[in-house]
């Protein structure tokens, strides 16, 4: 067993009701999948042990503590001391296994659980989760939350390290997820699932070498619109990125004036252009664009072959029943749109809160609504086109977090849309994501244009 991040190979992600189905359907032929459970996390709860203190197992009510007793019995048939129950162990525990909820979390927590919960917490050895953390929605990545009454919400288990069984789920990958489950491991007991997946896990992916007798005509051409006055800064990390992920020319149409100075002085490469000399160019529209982006959008849509909508560009859109007929009407598969929470939400006409509670169902939702492909990002970016299966990004990190990093993203897509012009935008806007997403696995601090780099030596 090794922990399943970094991973090479995409994996099928499975929400509750697929997993019950699978589930179901694997009993039949398999009957010990419980004690199959149970033994892998005895096995993987020897190897994650610290110290000689007991293992505390607190297991619940359900299958999820089922597993966490058959664990129990095998620790204890090596000898190693446990203690099941729901209580802490009187001497500090050598490791915590959470067995409290599993997939069948279907409600806010009461005090006890939460209390429980808590107290494996305030544990300082590590947290085994047996398949998701208890208080963790699987299906989501969001917390179940407490009932009402209670101080805290949110209550989680902020595991160490979580061991899917059967299936992968989408919540392990997504929103508070990601933080929560720690070092992810996964047994699947044996079973193949036979049914299509809720949704995808990336992996890297390769793009097509160049050939020989490829030249900057063939690499295509990026217009990058946007840099109102105080933001140009957004445009140009946009146009570097989409120069260095390969396209063969990157022009820039700021919207601040200019006075005929260059593009950006910093990266000589870079063109002063408009729509008018490149109409046929990707366009990537909206970083730093402000609300004058709003008065360019109607003609920009109409005319761009493939665009990469972001930022100013969404915001303008969510404002304006006419920009997203323009966009719901644009050839099929031609469109990307990049949004952050909040601009989702805007987008959506709901909440921030509303689209973390379900980040698949929000992506997929704007997708169907504006008929394009939706990068919503965030921890575990998602994404979603019409008739396609999500795609949940496994790569990522604290590190994305800074101004201009959505400006490299959205850059460097237009840049792989315009050098792989007959890739569907859905396969390049994952690769994209999944590439920055590594570029930004770092423990530092990372300003957004220093992505580039790393981004351009995974290619
Ligand atoms: N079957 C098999 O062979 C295999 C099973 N496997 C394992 O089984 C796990 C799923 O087991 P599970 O369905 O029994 O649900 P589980 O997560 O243990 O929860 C228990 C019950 O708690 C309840 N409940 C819900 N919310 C609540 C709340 N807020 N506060 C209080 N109570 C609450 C709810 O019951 P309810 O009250 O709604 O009737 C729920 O049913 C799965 O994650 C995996 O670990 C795998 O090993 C593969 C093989
Ligand atoms: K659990």
């Amino acid at each position: 067993m090794r922990p399943l991040l970094p991973t090479t190979r995409p994996w099928p992600l499975f929400d509750t009701a697929a997993t019950r189905r699978i589930e179901v359907a694997a009993l039949a032929a398999t009957p010990d999948l419980m004690a199959r459970a149970g033994h892998a996390v005895a096995k993987l709860a020897l190897a994650l042990r610290r110290g000689d203190g007991p293992v505390w197992l607190a297991c619940g009510r359900g299958n999820n503590g089922g597993d966490g007793r058959i664990a129990a019995d095998v620790l204890a048939a090596h000898g190693i001391p446990t203690h099941a129950a729901l209580q802490p162990p009187a001497s500090p525990p050598s490791l915590v296994v959470d067995a409290l909820f599993g997939i069948g979390l279907n409600r806010p927590l009461d005090a006890a659980s939460a209390a429980v919960i808590e107290a494996m917490n305030a544990c300082s050895a590590p947290i085994l989760a047996v398949d998701v953390p208890s208080g963790l929605l699987a299906d989501t990545g969001q917390p179940a939350g407490t009932i009402a009454g209670l101080a805290a919400d949110g209550v989680a288990v902020r595991a160490t390290h979580t061991l899917s069984l059967l299936t992968l789920k989408p919540g392990l990958f997504t929103g508070e997820g990601r933080a929560l489950a720690g070092r992810i491991w996964f047994d699947h007991l044996g079973v193949t699932p036979a049914e299509a997946p809720t949704a995808w896990l990336s992996a890297p992916q390769a793009l097509p070498a160049s050939l020989a007798s490829h030249h900057k005509g063939s690499h295509g051409q990026v217009l990058v619109v946007g840099g109102a006055a105080g933001m140009q800064g957004a445009a140009r990390l946009a146009a570097r990125a989409a120069l260095h992920a390969g396209a063969g020319r990157v022009y820039v149409d700021l919207l601040a004036p200019n006075d005929g100075g260059p593009a950006d002085a910093g990266q000589p490469e870079l063109m002063c252009g408009s729509l008018a000399e490149c109409p046929l160019a990707v366009g990537v529209i909206g970083c730093g664009g402000g609300p004058e982006i709003a008065a360019r959008l109607p003609a920009l849509l109409s005319a761009l072959p493939r665009a990469v909508l972001d930022a100013d560009a969404l915001n303008a859109i969510a404002a304006s029943a006419p920009l997203q007929a323009a966009v719901a009407s644009r050839a099929p598969g031609t469109t990307v749109i990049t949004p952050h929470p909040l601009e989702a939400a805007r987008l959506l006409q709901i909440t921030v809160q509303a689209v973390q509670q379900d980040r698949l169902a929000a992506a997929q939702t704007l997708a169907r609504q504006l008929r394009c492909t939706v990068l919503l990002k965030g921890s575990g970016s998602v994404i979603a086109s019409p008739g396609e299966t999500p795609t949940v990004i496994s790569t990522g990190g604290p590190a994305l977090g800074t101004a201009g990093s959505g400006d490299v993203l959205a850059g460097w897509l237009g840049g792989w849309c315009a050098r792989h012009a007959a890739m569907p935008l859905h396969t390049l806007a994952c690769a994209a994501a999944h590439a920055h997403g590594a570029a930004g696995e770092v423990n530092h601090v990372l300003p957004a244009g220093e992505l580039i780099a790393p981004m351009t030596r995974l290619l």
